[in-house]
Protein backbone atom coordinates (compact mmCIF):
# COMPACT_ATOMS: atom_id res chain seq x y z
CA UNK A 1 0.00 0.00 0.00
CA UNK A 2 2.83 2.55 0.91
CA UNK A 3 4.27 2.08 -2.32
CA UNK A 4 1.00 2.37 -4.49
CA UNK A 5 0.66 5.95 -2.39
CA UNK A 6 4.42 7.05 -3.22
CA UNK A 7 3.31 5.94 -7.23
CA UNK A 8 0.00 8.11 -6.95
CA UNK A 9 1.97 10.93 -5.60
CA UNK A 10 4.65 10.06 -8.13
CA UNK A 11 1.93 9.63 -11.00
CA UNK A 12 1.35 13.90 -11.71
CA UNK A 13 5.17 14.23 -12.10
CA UNK A 14 5.92 11.98 -14.27
CA UNK A 15 3.44 13.42 -16.89
CA UNK A 16 4.26 16.34 -16.29
CA UNK A 17 7.85 15.36 -17.35
CA UNK A 18 6.54 13.46 -19.74
CA UNK A 19 4.51 16.08 -21.62
CA UNK A 20 6.74 18.60 -20.79
CA UNK A 21 9.56 16.44 -22.58
CA UNK A 22 7.44 15.79 -25.46
CA UNK A 23 6.68 19.45 -26.16
CA UNK A 24 10.10 20.48 -25.63
CA UNK A 25 10.92 17.79 -28.16
CA UNK A 26 8.40 18.79 -30.80
CA UNK A 27 8.79 22.39 -30.52
CA UNK A 28 12.70 20.93 -31.70
CA UNK A 29 11.55 19.47 -34.42
CA UNK A 30 9.61 22.59 -35.75
CA UNK A 31 12.57 24.79 -35.10
CA UNK A 32 15.29 22.50 -36.66
CA UNK A 33 12.22 22.45 -39.20
CA UNK A 34 12.20 26.00 -40.14
CA UNK A 35 15.48 26.06 -40.14
CA UNK A 36 16.19 24.08 -42.64
CA UNK A 37 13.50 24.84 -44.81
CA UNK A 38 15.03 28.07 -44.50
CA UNK A 39 18.54 26.89 -45.09
CA UNK A 40 17.33 24.95 -48.42
CA UNK A 41 14.59 27.00 -49.96
CA UNK A 42 16.49 30.19 -50.59
CA UNK A 43 18.84 31.96 -48.06
CA UNK A 44 19.95 33.98 -50.84
CA UNK A 45 17.35 35.00 -52.89
CA UNK A 46 15.12 37.99 -52.28
CA UNK A 47 11.88 37.39 -52.17
CA UNK A 48 9.72 40.61 -52.26
CA UNK A 49 6.68 40.09 -49.60
CA UNK A 50 3.32 40.04 -51.48
CA UNK A 51 -0.25 40.08 -50.75
CA UNK A 52 -2.29 37.22 -49.42
CA UNK A 53 -3.55 34.91 -52.23
CA UNK A 54 -2.13 37.00 -54.85
CA UNK A 55 1.48 36.76 -53.98
CA UNK A 56 3.11 40.05 -55.66
CA UNK A 57 0.59 40.32 -58.95
CA UNK A 58 -0.13 43.62 -57.76
CA UNK A 59 3.29 44.47 -58.10
CA UNK A 60 3.30 44.13 -62.23
CA UNK A 61 1.33 46.84 -62.81
CA UNK A 62 0.40 48.35 -66.21
CA UNK A 63 3.81 47.85 -67.63
CA UNK A 64 5.12 44.66 -65.91
CA UNK A 65 8.37 44.45 -67.19
CA UNK A 66 9.70 48.27 -66.20
CA UNK A 67 7.39 47.89 -62.69
CA UNK A 68 9.68 44.16 -62.33
CA UNK A 69 12.92 46.35 -63.19
CA UNK A 70 12.07 48.62 -60.53
CA UNK A 71 11.59 46.05 -58.05
CA UNK A 72 14.18 43.92 -58.90
CA UNK A 73 16.40 47.97 -58.32
CA UNK A 74 15.00 48.48 -55.38
CA UNK A 75 15.71 44.94 -53.56
CA UNK A 76 19.04 45.18 -54.91
CA UNK A 77 17.81 41.81 -56.34
CA UNK A 78 19.54 40.71 -59.77
CA UNK A 79 17.67 37.48 -59.21
CA UNK A 80 14.29 37.43 -57.19
CA UNK A 81 11.71 34.97 -56.21
CA UNK A 82 8.08 36.46 -56.59
CA UNK A 83 4.85 34.56 -56.24
CA UNK A 84 2.38 35.60 -59.06
CA UNK A 85 -0.83 34.52 -57.69
CA UNK A 86 0.03 30.96 -56.77
CA UNK A 87 2.71 30.52 -59.33
CA UNK A 88 6.26 30.22 -57.91
CA UNK A 89 8.37 32.91 -60.41
CA UNK A 90 11.99 33.64 -60.76
CA UNK A 91 12.96 36.77 -62.22
CA UNK A 92 16.06 37.92 -63.61
CA UNK A 93 16.85 41.27 -64.62
CA UNK A 94 20.96 41.79 -64.71
CA UNK A 95 23.19 40.28 -67.56
CA UNK A 96 25.48 38.76 -65.02
CA UNK A 97 22.42 37.20 -63.28
CA UNK A 98 21.42 35.58 -66.65
CA UNK A 99 24.87 33.91 -67.21
CA UNK A 100 24.95 32.69 -64.08
CA UNK A 101 21.00 31.35 -64.24
CA UNK A 102 21.19 30.03 -67.25
CA UNK A 103 24.71 28.78 -68.42
CA UNK A 104 24.81 26.12 -65.85
CA UNK A 105 21.09 25.31 -66.14
CA UNK A 106 19.46 25.39 -69.68
CA UNK A 107 17.68 22.35 -69.93
CA UNK A 108 16.28 22.94 -66.41
CA UNK A 109 15.04 26.31 -67.59
CA UNK A 110 13.45 25.12 -71.48
CA UNK A 111 10.18 24.28 -70.27
CA UNK A 112 7.16 26.75 -70.89
CA UNK A 113 4.37 27.14 -68.91
CA UNK A 114 1.04 25.68 -70.31
CA UNK A 115 -0.81 28.59 -70.64
CA UNK A 116 -4.29 28.87 -71.12
CA UNK A 117 -4.85 30.81 -74.21
CA UNK A 118 -1.49 29.38 -75.99
CA UNK A 119 -2.42 25.51 -74.74
CA UNK A 120 -6.28 26.24 -76.76
CA UNK A 121 -4.70 27.78 -79.92
CA UNK A 122 -1.85 25.20 -80.36
CA UNK A 123 -4.18 22.49 -80.40
CA UNK A 124 -2.98 20.78 -76.82
CA UNK A 125 0.62 22.68 -76.99
CA UNK A 126 1.57 21.10 -80.40
CA UNK A 127 3.68 23.84 -81.41
CA UNK A 128 7.03 24.83 -81.04
CA UNK A 129 6.55 28.13 -79.11
CA UNK A 130 4.60 26.57 -76.27
CA UNK A 131 5.41 22.37 -76.45
CA UNK A 132 7.46 21.14 -73.08
CA UNK A 133 11.11 20.22 -74.47
CA UNK A 134 11.17 16.53 -73.02
CA UNK A 135 8.83 14.87 -75.60
CA UNK A 136 10.48 13.93 -79.00
CA UNK A 137 7.85 16.52 -80.79
CA UNK A 138 9.61 19.89 -79.65
CA UNK A 139 13.36 18.53 -80.43
CA UNK A 140 12.12 17.38 -84.40
CA UNK A 141 10.12 20.59 -84.46
CA UNK A 142 12.74 23.39 -83.93
CA UNK A 143 14.80 21.27 -86.07
CA UNK A 144 12.72 21.51 -88.70
CA UNK A 145 12.44 25.22 -88.40
CA UNK A 146 16.26 25.60 -88.47
CA UNK A 147 16.79 22.87 -91.04
CA UNK A 148 13.61 23.97 -93.17
CA UNK A 149 11.05 26.63 -92.22
CA UNK A 150 13.25 29.10 -91.31
CA UNK A 151 16.60 28.18 -92.57
CA UNK A 152 18.83 30.60 -94.55
CA UNK A 153 18.26 29.23 -98.12
CA UNK A 154 14.50 29.28 -97.16
CA UNK A 155 14.38 32.82 -95.96
CA UNK A 156 16.54 33.34 -99.36
CA UNK A 157 13.93 32.37 -101.31
CA UNK A 158 11.02 34.62 -99.83
CA UNK A 159 13.26 37.67 -101.19
CA UNK A 160 10.82 38.96 -103.72
CA UNK A 161 8.14 38.72 -101.07
CA UNK A 162 9.79 40.72 -99.28
CA UNK A 163 11.25 43.38 -101.68
CA UNK A 164 7.58 43.59 -103.03
CA UNK A 165 6.42 44.39 -99.47
CA UNK A 166 8.88 47.03 -98.98
CA UNK A 167 8.00 48.39 -103.05
CA UNK A 168 4.36 48.70 -101.40
CA UNK A 169 4.99 50.52 -98.55
CA UNK A 170 6.78 52.94 -99.97
CA UNK A 171 4.48 53.64 -102.84
CA UNK A 172 1.66 54.23 -99.89
CA UNK A 173 3.59 56.18 -97.94
CA UNK A 174 4.62 58.70 -100.98
CA UNK A 175 0.79 58.55 -101.72
CA UNK A 176 0.45 59.94 -98.29
CA UNK A 177 3.28 62.01 -98.51
CA UNK A 178 1.77 64.05 -101.53
CA UNK A 179 -1.85 64.32 -99.98
CA UNK A 180 0.38 66.17 -97.14
CA UNK A 181 -1.25 63.97 -94.07
CA UNK A 182 0.98 62.43 -91.51
CA UNK A 183 1.89 58.81 -91.77
CA UNK A 184 0.42 56.33 -89.57
CA UNK A 185 3.27 54.54 -89.38
CA UNK A 186 2.69 52.08 -87.27
CA UNK A 187 -0.36 50.83 -88.80
CA UNK A 188 1.40 50.45 -92.09
CA UNK A 189 4.73 48.74 -90.86
CA UNK A 190 2.17 45.77 -89.34
CA UNK A 191 -0.40 45.84 -92.65
CA UNK A 192 3.39 45.10 -94.45
CA UNK A 193 4.59 42.73 -91.87
CA UNK A 194 1.15 40.75 -91.98
CA UNK A 195 1.15 40.64 -95.49
CA UNK A 196 4.62 39.63 -95.97
CA UNK A 197 4.04 36.66 -93.37
CA UNK A 198 0.85 35.56 -95.14
CA UNK A 199 2.58 35.20 -98.33
CA UNK A 200 5.41 33.43 -97.09
CA UNK A 201 3.31 31.12 -94.79
CA UNK A 202 0.18 30.74 -96.70
CA UNK A 203 1.47 31.53 -100.49
CA UNK A 204 -0.11 34.34 -102.65
CA UNK A 205 -3.84 32.40 -103.04
CA UNK A 206 -7.15 33.42 -101.94
CA UNK A 207 -8.89 36.95 -102.68
CA UNK A 208 -8.01 40.19 -100.73
CA UNK A 209 -11.42 39.95 -98.71
CA UNK A 210 -10.08 36.37 -97.62
CA UNK A 211 -6.51 37.91 -96.76
CA UNK A 212 -8.04 40.66 -94.89
CA UNK A 213 -10.47 38.36 -92.70
CA UNK A 214 -7.61 36.33 -91.62
CA UNK A 215 -5.70 39.54 -90.79
CA UNK A 216 -8.61 40.32 -88.42
CA UNK A 217 -8.64 36.40 -87.18
CA UNK A 218 -4.88 36.38 -86.61
CA UNK A 219 -4.98 39.40 -84.91
CA UNK A 220 -7.32 38.21 -82.45
CA UNK A 221 -5.30 35.38 -81.75
CA UNK A 222 -1.80 37.88 -81.04
CA UNK A 223 -4.43 39.51 -78.53
CA UNK A 224 -5.64 36.47 -77.01
CA UNK A 225 -2.09 35.07 -76.10
CA UNK A 226 -1.08 38.33 -74.71
CA UNK A 227 -4.48 38.84 -72.80
CA UNK A 228 -4.23 38.10 -69.02
CA UNK A 229 -5.92 34.95 -67.91
CA UNK A 230 -6.61 34.43 -64.30
CA UNK A 231 -6.25 30.80 -64.24
CA UNK A 232 -2.80 31.65 -65.18
CA UNK A 233 -1.88 32.75 -61.67
CA UNK A 234 -4.85 31.26 -59.86
CA UNK A 235 -5.84 28.15 -61.30
CA UNK A 236 -8.86 27.68 -58.51
CA UNK A 237 -10.48 31.26 -59.91
CA UNK A 238 -10.22 30.04 -63.30
CA UNK A 239 -14.13 30.65 -63.75
CA UNK A 240 -13.64 34.11 -63.71
CA UNK A 241 -12.04 34.08 -67.26
CA UNK A 242 -15.40 32.30 -68.30
CA UNK A 243 -17.33 34.96 -66.55
CA UNK A 244 -15.62 37.97 -68.13
CA UNK A 245 -16.24 36.49 -71.72
CA UNK A 246 -12.48 35.57 -72.00
CA UNK A 247 -13.46 31.58 -72.70
CA UNK A 248 -16.19 32.67 -75.04
CA UNK A 249 -13.77 34.57 -77.11
CA UNK A 250 -11.01 31.84 -77.42
CA UNK A 251 -13.03 29.23 -78.25
CA UNK A 252 -14.58 31.78 -81.11
CA UNK A 253 -10.67 32.52 -82.12
CA UNK A 254 -10.09 28.95 -82.23
CA UNK A 255 -12.49 27.87 -84.30
CA UNK A 256 -12.38 30.65 -86.93
CA UNK A 257 -8.62 30.31 -86.93
CA UNK A 258 -8.80 26.44 -87.27
CA UNK A 259 -11.66 26.94 -90.50
CA UNK A 260 -9.18 28.94 -91.96
CA UNK A 261 -6.38 26.86 -91.85
CA UNK A 262 -8.32 24.01 -92.74
CA UNK A 263 -9.38 25.82 -96.31
CA UNK A 264 -5.47 26.71 -96.84
CA UNK A 265 -4.05 22.98 -96.12
CA UNK A 266 -7.50 21.66 -98.67
CA UNK A 267 -6.25 24.29 -101.05
CA UNK A 268 -2.56 23.63 -101.21
CA UNK A 269 -3.31 19.66 -101.38
CA UNK A 270 -5.28 19.94 -104.26
CA UNK A 271 -2.40 22.14 -105.97
CA UNK A 272 0.05 19.78 -105.28
CA UNK A 273 -1.38 17.12 -107.00
CA UNK A 274 -0.77 19.16 -109.99
CA UNK A 275 2.87 20.00 -109.12
CA UNK A 276 5.69 17.77 -110.26
CA UNK A 277 8.52 17.20 -108.18
CA UNK A 278 10.92 19.55 -109.76
CA UNK A 279 8.24 22.70 -109.40
CA UNK A 280 7.70 21.25 -105.50
CA UNK A 281 10.83 22.60 -104.02
CA UNK A 282 10.91 25.33 -105.81
CA UNK A 283 8.24 28.28 -105.14
CA UNK A 284 7.34 26.22 -101.53
CA UNK A 285 5.15 28.35 -98.94
CA UNK A 286 5.75 27.23 -95.35
CA UNK A 287 2.34 25.12 -95.47
CA UNK A 288 4.28 23.23 -98.81
CA UNK A 289 7.01 22.30 -96.57
CA UNK A 290 5.07 21.44 -93.39
CA UNK A 291 3.36 19.36 -96.10
CA UNK A 292 6.44 17.70 -97.23
CA UNK A 293 7.43 17.08 -93.96
CA UNK A 294 4.41 15.04 -92.80
CA UNK A 295 4.62 12.56 -95.91
CA UNK A 296 8.79 12.48 -95.18
CA UNK A 297 9.51 8.85 -93.40
CA UNK A 298 12.04 11.59 -91.41
CA UNK A 299 9.55 13.27 -89.64
CA UNK A 300 6.99 11.17 -90.57
CA UNK A 301 7.02 9.88 -86.42
CA UNK A 302 6.08 13.12 -84.51
CA UNK A 303 4.73 15.30 -87.34
CA UNK A 304 1.62 12.82 -88.17
CA UNK A 305 -1.34 15.04 -87.72
CA UNK A 306 -2.84 17.68 -89.49
CA UNK A 307 -2.91 19.62 -85.93
CA UNK A 308 0.76 20.25 -85.14
CA UNK A 309 0.46 21.40 -89.09
CA UNK A 310 -1.84 24.11 -88.18
CA UNK A 311 0.23 24.78 -84.89
CA UNK A 312 3.51 25.43 -86.01
CA UNK A 313 1.47 28.00 -88.76
CA UNK A 314 0.01 29.53 -85.97
CA UNK A 315 3.91 29.95 -84.58
CA UNK A 316 5.12 31.17 -87.81
CA UNK A 317 2.83 33.89 -88.18
CA UNK A 318 2.38 35.10 -84.42
CA UNK A 319 5.85 34.75 -83.84
CA UNK A 320 7.11 36.63 -86.66
CA UNK A 321 4.65 39.74 -87.86
CA UNK A 322 4.17 41.61 -84.45
CA UNK A 323 7.47 41.47 -83.19
CA UNK A 324 9.20 42.60 -86.71
CA UNK A 325 6.61 45.36 -86.90
CA UNK A 326 7.62 46.45 -83.50
CA UNK A 327 10.76 46.48 -84.04
CA UNK A 328 10.99 49.22 -87.02
CA UNK A 329 8.20 51.06 -84.85
CA UNK A 330 10.74 51.66 -81.99
CA UNK A 331 13.68 51.87 -84.64
CA UNK A 332 11.87 54.73 -86.25
CA UNK A 333 10.50 56.37 -82.90
CA UNK A 334 14.33 56.84 -81.68
CA UNK A 335 15.47 58.14 -85.04
CA UNK A 336 13.03 60.72 -85.11
CA UNK A 337 13.81 61.68 -81.46
CA UNK A 338 17.62 61.17 -82.20
CA UNK A 339 18.20 63.49 -85.70
CA UNK A 340 21.58 63.78 -85.90
CA UNK A 341 21.74 59.73 -86.19
CA UNK A 342 18.84 59.39 -88.57
CA UNK A 343 20.70 61.59 -90.52
CA UNK A 344 23.89 59.54 -90.77
CA UNK A 345 21.98 56.24 -91.12
CA UNK A 346 20.02 58.13 -94.08
CA UNK A 347 23.59 59.44 -95.45
CA UNK A 348 24.73 55.75 -95.15
CA UNK A 349 22.04 54.49 -97.24
CA UNK A 350 21.52 57.52 -99.50
CA UNK A 351 25.31 56.31 -100.24
CA UNK A 352 25.42 53.02 -100.42
CA UNK A 353 22.42 52.91 -103.16
CA UNK A 354 22.42 55.11 -106.36
CA UNK A 355 22.48 54.75 -109.70
CA UNK A 356 19.76 52.30 -110.10
CA UNK A 357 16.76 53.14 -111.89
CA UNK A 358 14.24 51.65 -109.32
CA UNK A 359 14.92 53.95 -107.06
CA UNK A 360 14.39 51.30 -103.92
CA UNK A 361 16.55 49.85 -101.90
CA UNK A 362 17.12 46.00 -102.75
CA UNK A 363 18.16 42.82 -100.34
CA UNK A 364 21.70 42.93 -102.11
CA UNK A 365 22.32 46.48 -101.00
CA UNK A 366 22.06 45.42 -97.28
CA UNK A 367 26.01 43.65 -96.30
CA UNK A 368 26.98 47.24 -97.29
CA UNK A 369 24.57 48.92 -94.52
CA UNK A 370 26.48 48.48 -91.39
CA UNK A 371 25.38 51.85 -89.66
CA UNK A 372 21.95 50.96 -89.90
CA UNK A 373 22.79 47.02 -88.39
CA UNK A 374 23.92 49.02 -84.93
CA UNK A 375 21.36 51.22 -85.06
CA UNK A 376 19.24 48.27 -84.98
CA UNK A 377 20.80 46.57 -82.50
CA UNK A 378 20.77 49.50 -80.36
CA UNK A 379 17.00 49.63 -81.01
CA UNK A 380 16.38 46.24 -79.75
CA UNK A 381 19.04 47.02 -76.89
CA UNK A 382 16.07 49.66 -75.62
CA UNK A 383 13.19 48.32 -76.74
CA UNK A 384 13.10 44.40 -77.17
CA UNK A 385 9.92 43.84 -78.44
CA UNK A 386 9.32 41.02 -76.57
CA UNK A 387 10.49 42.16 -73.49
CA UNK A 388 10.03 39.56 -70.94
CA UNK A 389 10.47 36.89 -74.18
CA UNK A 390 8.07 34.14 -73.81
CA UNK A 391 7.71 32.77 -70.22
CA UNK A 392 9.83 29.44 -69.41
CA UNK A 393 9.28 26.75 -66.81
CA UNK A 394 11.95 24.23 -64.93
CA UNK A 395 11.24 21.05 -65.73
CA UNK A 396 13.38 19.70 -63.44
CA UNK A 397 15.01 21.23 -59.99
CA UNK A 398 18.38 23.16 -60.34
CA UNK A 399 20.49 25.53 -58.22
CA UNK A 400 20.53 29.48 -58.71
CA UNK A 401 23.43 31.26 -56.72
CA UNK A 402 23.10 27.69 -54.20
CA UNK A 403 19.21 28.03 -53.97
CA UNK A 404 17.26 25.25 -54.87
CA UNK A 405 14.91 25.96 -57.26
CA UNK A 406 12.53 23.43 -57.73
CA UNK A 407 10.76 22.03 -61.18
CA UNK A 408 7.55 23.84 -62.46
CA UNK A 409 9.17 26.90 -61.32
CA UNK A 410 7.98 30.28 -63.84
CA UNK A 411 11.01 32.07 -65.48
CA UNK A 412 10.64 35.63 -66.57
CA UNK A 413 14.03 36.73 -68.51
CA UNK A 414 13.51 40.67 -68.15
CA UNK A 415 15.59 41.06 -71.70
CA UNK A 416 14.64 45.00 -71.32
CA UNK A 417 16.18 45.40 -67.71
CA UNK A 418 19.23 43.73 -69.30
CA UNK A 419 19.69 45.60 -72.08
CA UNK A 420 19.65 48.54 -69.44
CA UNK A 421 22.28 46.98 -66.74
CA UNK A 422 24.89 49.67 -66.44
CA UNK A 423 27.04 46.76 -65.57
CA UNK A 424 26.98 45.49 -69.03
CA UNK A 425 26.56 48.76 -71.08
CA UNK A 426 27.88 51.54 -69.02
CA UNK A 427 26.73 54.90 -67.20
CA UNK A 428 25.15 55.81 -70.35
CA UNK A 429 22.85 52.60 -71.12
CA UNK A 430 19.91 54.52 -70.63
CA UNK A 431 21.38 56.78 -73.92
CA UNK A 432 20.56 55.78 -77.56
CA UNK A 433 23.80 55.36 -79.19
CA UNK A 434 23.86 52.60 -82.20
CA UNK A 435 28.26 53.37 -82.18
CA UNK A 436 28.00 51.37 -79.09
CA UNK A 437 27.68 47.79 -81.49
CA UNK A 438 30.78 49.36 -83.85
CA UNK A 439 33.05 46.48 -82.08
CA UNK A 440 30.96 43.71 -83.66
CA UNK A 441 33.19 42.71 -86.63
CA UNK A 442 30.45 40.95 -88.77
CA UNK A 443 26.90 41.93 -87.92
CA UNK A 444 25.37 40.13 -91.04
CA UNK A 445 26.20 37.15 -88.74
CA UNK A 446 23.30 36.34 -86.63
CA UNK A 447 25.79 34.53 -83.95
CA UNK A 448 26.63 37.38 -81.65
CA UNK A 449 22.47 37.81 -81.10
CA UNK A 450 23.01 34.07 -79.99
CA UNK A 451 26.05 34.29 -77.67
CA UNK A 452 25.19 37.16 -75.77
CA UNK A 453 23.69 37.59 -71.94
CA UNK A 454 23.55 41.07 -72.28
CA UNK A 455 21.87 41.85 -75.14
CA UNK A 456 18.93 38.88 -75.37
CA UNK A 457 16.06 40.65 -77.65
CA UNK A 458 15.60 37.24 -79.20
CA UNK A 459 15.63 35.41 -76.41
CA UNK A 460 18.93 32.82 -74.87
CA UNK A 461 19.64 29.24 -74.89
CA UNK A 462 18.13 25.92 -76.51
CA UNK A 463 15.03 27.93 -76.66
CA UNK A 464 15.87 31.31 -78.57
CA UNK A 465 14.20 32.73 -81.55
CA UNK A 466 14.86 30.42 -84.65
CA UNK A 467 13.71 32.81 -86.42
CA UNK A 468 16.29 35.71 -86.22
CA UNK A 469 17.76 35.75 -90.01
CA UNK A 470 14.16 35.85 -91.16
CA UNK A 471 13.28 38.61 -88.61
CA UNK A 472 16.40 40.90 -89.56
CA UNK A 473 16.12 40.36 -93.42
CA UNK A 474 12.45 41.88 -93.06
CA UNK A 475 13.14 44.54 -90.32
CA UNK A 476 16.93 45.86 -92.21
CA UNK A 477 14.81 46.03 -95.40
CA UNK A 478 12.08 47.44 -94.75
CA UNK A 479 14.03 50.08 -92.36
CA UNK A 480 16.35 50.60 -95.26
CA UNK A 481 13.78 51.63 -97.31
CA UNK A 482 11.80 54.38 -95.29
CA UNK A 483 15.32 56.17 -94.91
CA UNK A 484 16.30 55.86 -98.44
CA UNK A 485 12.70 57.13 -99.56
CA UNK A 486 11.44 59.92 -97.35
CA UNK A 487 12.89 62.53 -94.55
CA UNK A 488 10.90 62.33 -91.46
CA UNK A 489 9.82 64.75 -88.84
CA UNK A 490 7.17 64.23 -86.07
CA UNK A 491 4.23 66.30 -86.67
CA UNK A 492 4.32 70.05 -85.65
CA UNK A 493 7.31 70.11 -84.34
CA UNK A 494 6.33 67.96 -81.56
CA UNK A 495 8.46 65.40 -79.94
CA UNK A 496 8.08 61.47 -80.53
CA UNK A 497 7.01 59.97 -76.86
CA UNK A 498 8.06 56.21 -75.97
CA UNK A 499 4.67 55.51 -73.84
CA UNK A 500 4.55 51.65 -74.45
CA UNK A 501 1.64 49.82 -74.80
CA UNK A 502 1.33 45.91 -72.55
CA UNK A 503 1.13 42.84 -74.09
CA UNK A 504 3.40 39.59 -75.17
CA UNK A 505 4.97 41.69 -77.41
CA UNK A 506 4.97 45.64 -76.78
CA UNK A 507 4.44 48.16 -79.05
CA UNK A 508 3.64 52.06 -78.33
CA UNK A 509 0.68 53.30 -76.48
CA UNK A 510 0.13 55.80 -79.49
CA UNK A 511 0.64 54.91 -82.99
CA UNK A 512 3.79 56.49 -84.56
CA UNK A 513 2.43 59.40 -86.64
CA UNK A 514 4.69 61.15 -88.80
CA UNK A 515 5.43 63.24 -91.24
CA UNK A 516 7.13 61.76 -94.62
CA UNK A 517 9.01 63.74 -97.51
CA UNK A 518 9.35 61.96 -100.75
CA UNK A 519 13.19 62.16 -101.70
CA UNK A 520 14.74 61.27 -104.50
CA UNK A 521 18.27 60.83 -104.36
CA UNK A 522 20.88 62.11 -106.85
CA UNK A 523 23.18 60.17 -108.11
CA UNK A 524 26.71 61.63 -105.96
CA UNK A 525 29.65 62.83 -107.51
CA UNK A 526 33.17 60.43 -106.86
CA UNK A 527 34.33 63.09 -104.43
CA UNK A 528 31.27 63.43 -102.56
CA UNK A 529 31.09 59.51 -102.25
CA UNK A 530 34.37 59.46 -100.78
CA UNK A 531 33.64 61.73 -98.71
CA UNK A 532 30.48 59.85 -97.43
CA UNK A 533 32.30 57.20 -96.34
CA UNK A 534 34.87 58.78 -94.49
CA UNK A 535 32.12 60.81 -92.10
CA UNK A 536 29.82 58.17 -92.01
CA UNK A 537 31.15 55.92 -89.30
CA UNK A 538 31.94 58.78 -87.16
CA UNK A 539 30.05 59.12 -83.81
CA UNK A 540 27.95 62.13 -83.99
CA UNK A 541 28.27 65.22 -81.97
C1 LIG B 1 12.23 40.95 -84.45
C2 LIG B 1 11.58 39.82 -84.54
C3 LIG B 1 11.55 38.73 -83.50
C4 LIG B 1 11.80 38.80 -82.15
C5 LIG B 1 12.22 40.01 -81.34
C6 LIG B 1 11.61 37.47 -81.61
C7 LIG B 1 11.77 37.13 -80.28
C8 LIG B 1 11.59 35.86 -79.78
C9 LIG B 1 11.75 35.51 -78.40
C10 LIG B 1 12.12 36.49 -77.29
C11 LIG B 1 11.51 34.20 -78.26
C12 LIG B 1 11.57 33.39 -76.96
C13 LIG B 1 12.99 32.99 -76.73
C14 LIG B 1 13.28 32.36 -75.39
O1 LIG B 1 12.41 31.81 -74.74
O2 LIG B 1 14.46 32.41 -74.99
C15 LIG B 1 11.20 33.69 -79.58
C16 LIG B 1 10.91 32.38 -79.84
C17 LIG B 1 10.51 31.93 -81.07
N1 LIG B 1 10.44 32.67 -82.24
FE1 LIG B 1 10.94 34.60 -82.47
N2 LIG B 1 11.24 36.64 -82.62
C18 LIG B 1 11.19 37.36 -83.79
C19 LIG B 1 10.86 36.88 -85.04
C20 LIG B 1 10.51 35.60 -85.33
C21 LIG B 1 10.13 35.12 -86.63
C22 LIG B 1 10.12 35.99 -87.90
C23 LIG B 1 9.79 33.81 -86.50
C24 LIG B 1 9.32 32.84 -87.54
C25 LIG B 1 8.72 33.21 -88.65
C26 LIG B 1 9.99 33.45 -85.10
C27 LIG B 1 9.76 32.20 -84.56
C28 LIG B 1 9.99 31.85 -83.24
C29 LIG B 1 9.76 30.52 -82.71
C30 LIG B 1 9.26 29.30 -83.49
C31 LIG B 1 10.11 30.57 -81.35
C32 LIG B 1 10.03 29.43 -80.33
C33 LIG B 1 11.38 28.75 -80.13
C34 LIG B 1 11.32 27.62 -79.10
O3 LIG B 1 10.57 27.71 -78.14
O4 LIG B 1 12.05 26.63 -79.29
N3 LIG B 1 10.41 34.56 -84.42
N4 LIG B 1 11.25 34.72 -80.49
Amino acid sequence: METLRAYDELFPWALLVLVTTITILYLKQLLVAAFKRRATSSPSLPCPRGLPLIGNLHQLGTVPHDALAALAAKHAAPVMLLRLGSVRTLVVSTADALRAVFQPNDRAMSGRPALCAATRITYGLQDIVFSPPDGGFWRTARRASLSELLSAPRVRSFREVREQEAAALVAAVTDMSRSGSPVNLSEELMATSNKILRRVAFGDGGGEEESIRASAVLEETQKLLGGFFVADYMPWLGWLDALRGLRRRLERNFHELDAFYEKVIDDHLSKRGDDDDASKSKGEDLVDVLLRLHGDPAYQSTFNSRDQIKGILTDMFIAGTDTAAATVEWTMTELVRHPDILAKAQKEVRGAVVGRDDDIVRESDLPRLKYLKQVIREAMRVHPPVPLLVPRETIEPCTVYGCEIPARTRVLVNAKAIGQDPDAWGADAARFVPERHEEIADLSDHKPWHDSFSLVPFGVGRRSCPGVHFATSVVELLLANLLFCFDWRAPHGGVVDLEQETGLTVHRKHPLVLVARRVRVQAPSDDELDGRFSAMHSVPS
